[in-house]
């Protein structure tokens, strides 16, 4: 990605992320959010687009809120063991500037017609019924990163509700925030709604990082 020696801490630094090429940071005093275009090829997108199709299954949220349709898509983890996934796996932790020990396996998301994810924080309430349950063990999620597989041909964009900010999706197109202020304070206007799909379907890969170790 570059010369610069890649950091291996287990939170991001916004600085090293900044000064990747053709970065670009969304201005905003209440979240720290970046968006780089063309992070993966066309191909590398075909290859996860594949993946998530042979394996995805009903997503599931944590603190669940009785509405059915509050995440509709349809999920599956990626396995490192695959040499292609283990490669993508260690291209996100090189831009983040994270140690991969602390990421949790790739996620892949697929969403139909109709299909969305509501507003929600990534990290997980520390007073939620599930705290326990999902960070127990790793933490809390650090940063998230997310790329979107390709472009549906209608909707599908991605909207930070608290900062104003809409995203559309573009092939390779990935977005990097911190959903976190400082350790143990986490940032509400991390809120973001993956709204609904229009025409089309529409593919996305989800990295979290986490506070400690994931294994
Ligand atoms: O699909 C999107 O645009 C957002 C996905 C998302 O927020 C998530 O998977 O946590
Ligand atoms: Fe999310």
């Amino acid at each position: 990605m570059s010369h610069r020696p890649i950091p291996q801490g287990a939170d991001a630094d916004p600085a090293w992320i900044a000064a990747h090429p053709q970065i670009q940071r969304v201005p905003s005093r209440d979240l720290t959010l970046f968006i780089r275009r063309n992070f993966l090829s066309p191909e590398e997108c075909a290859g996860l687009i594949d993946r998530i199709e042979a394996s995805r299954r009903p997503s599931t949220i944590a603190d669940t809120n009785g509405d059915t349709g509050f995440r509709t898509s349809e999920t599956c983890d990626l396995d490192r063991a695959d040499p292609f996934i283990a490669a993508i796996d260690e291209k996100l932790a090189a831009f983040a500037g994270i140690d991969p020990v602390y990421g949790e396996p790739i996620q892949g998301q697929c969403y139909a017609v109709g299909q969305e994810f509501k507003a929600h924080t990534d990290y997980f309430e520390p007073c939620g019924i599930d705290f326990e349950r999902y960070c127990a063990v790793a933490g809390n999620r650090t940063w998230t990163l997310m790329i979107y597989l390709n472009q549906p041909a209608a909707g599908g964009a991605t909207r930070f509700v608290k900062i104003g900010k809409t995203v559309q999706p573009e092939t390779g197109k990935l977005l990097a925030w911190n959903n976190r202020l400082e350790p143990g304070k986490y940032n509400g206007a991390s809120l973001h709604h993956g709204m609904k799909v229009r025409s089309g379907v529409k593919h996305i890969i989800t990295k979290w990082y986490r506070e400690r170790r994931w294994a």
